[in-house]
């Protein structure tokens, strides 16, 4: 089955839909039983699918668990109420006091704050390597290391890993992988393909498109899926039957979505290459992307989030450039079908364990589903402003 067929099909089996096209919504904190063997066998089955309480999931998100599995490759997919949740939830599942995790430097930022701010408290030692680090990472290993935690590209710089790499020496010393796949959707990088553990989505995102909904996944090889799913469960994470509906729609648009972002984003990318107020463009499909040749091993193709570094400007210009925008609104999220602009002035403040080669602010792009036309016309006014 091609990847757009089984986009439409995922999770759509007749158990799920019955007569209809989508699955249903079904809303539920209890679920009730008419014999004690079907209450034994619900208690015996409760995190196979079987409905058992609310905070386990009904028909809704059992169809949609059995989707992103059958799209990322997963034998298990907890549900959480956001990315951040899923973040939070995969890494409390698999450390605890006095152990030590390596989380690549260029993390989404409140990912580095969790584990400044709630697991150093907890007695949990993080510490940051360079996202270009492959098979070296071996050298930070220690007797203590339970984690290994990827993130790629990485969050507003975009540098691509050497995820295999790393997975090989992590899995040779007994450690989990946990990669942060939300760039790529299940449809642009299918992670354990890549020998990764857990792989986590924001779903708020690409998955759900259209900005209206949190929600986060975390899917599991079959070594560690019970781990996951028992910690998941106990620590209360849950979403609801609304939310993992929208997203459950979004799936079935994914392809079509991701492939226009794509082709709006290369064309406003190269477009930004050549303008002399640029010093960079940060887009993995760009041969001067670090790890572009990952990205070109291991993704069947990219999106609309790039970023791209002005040669100068302190935060005058920025927001001169920023500000006034038509199409490109600043916000906290992408994914959904319009376009954002998110500036960083200072990237090296965001970084511990490597270094950012460039002085000049970085401004990250989403590329909606708008005419790339109105969209670099957008950006060339904003160029005009920041003159
Ligand atoms: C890779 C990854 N993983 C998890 C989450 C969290 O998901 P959630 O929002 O559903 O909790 C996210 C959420 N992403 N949100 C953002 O990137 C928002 N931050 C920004 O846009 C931002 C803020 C200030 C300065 C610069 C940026 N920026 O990313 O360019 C994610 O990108």
């Amino acid at each position: 089955m091609k990847q757009n067929t089984r986009l439409i099909q995922a999770g759509r089996g007749k158990q799920w839909i019955g007569q209809a096209v989508n699955p249903p919504v079904v809303r539920a904190s209890t679920i009730t039983f008419d014999t004690m063997a079907e209450l034994a066998h619900a208690s015996q089955h409760k995190g196979e699918r079987v409905p058992y309480y609310g905070r386990r999931g009904t028909s809704t998100h059992f169809a949609f668990q059995e989707a992103i599995c059958e799209l990322e490759g997963g034998a298990g997919c907890a549900l959480y109420p956001c990315g951040a949740a899923a973040v939070s939830g995969s890494l409390l599942a698999f450390l605890q006091q006095g152990d030590h995790l390596l989380m690549v430097d260029s993390v989404y930022e409140p990912t580095r704050a969790l584990c400044e701010k709630v697991l150093r408290p907890m007695g949990v030692e993080t510490q940051y390597y360079d996202p270009m680090l492959g098979a070296d990472i071996e050298r930070l290993i220690r007797p203590n290391t339970k984690v290994i935690f990827l993130e790629s590209p990485g969050s507003i710089t975009m540098e691509v890993q050497d995820v295999p790499a790393i997975c090989r020496i992590a899995r040779a010393n007994g450690i989990v992988t946990i990669l942060d796949n939300t760039w790529a959707s299940p449809i642009l990088c299918r992670p354990f393909a890549l020998g990764v553990d857990v792989s986590i989505q924001a779903a708020t995102k690409y998955i759900v498109g259209h900005s209206d909904v949190m929600l986060g996944t975390a899917s599991a090889n079959a070594s560690h899926w019970p781990q996951l799913r028992e910690h998941s469960y106990l620590l209360g994470y849950c979403a609801s039957a609304d939310d993992v509906y929208q997203a459950s729609r979004g799936l079935r648009t994914l392809g079509v979505r991701l492939a226009q972002h794509q082709q709006n984003a290369l064309q406003v990318a190269e477009w930004l290459a050549q303008r002399p107020e640029v010093e960079t463009v940060r887009h993995p499909a760009f041969a001067s992307t670090p790890g572009h040749a990952f990205f070109q091993r291991d993704f069947a193709g990219s999106n609309g989030l790039f970023s791209f570094v002005l040669k100068q400007g302190g935060a005058k210009a920025v927001a001169a450039f920023v500000e006034g925008m038509q199409y490109f609104k600043m916000g906290f999220s992408w994914g959904g079908y319009e376009s954002l602009i998110s500036p960083t002035l200072n990237v090296q403040k965001l970084r511990t364990a490597s270094e950012w080669p460039y002085q000049g602010p970085l401004i990250r792009l989403h590329i909606g589903l708008e005419d790339p036309a109105d969209l670099i016309a957008d950006l060339e006014l904003a160029f005009q402003r920041y003159q």
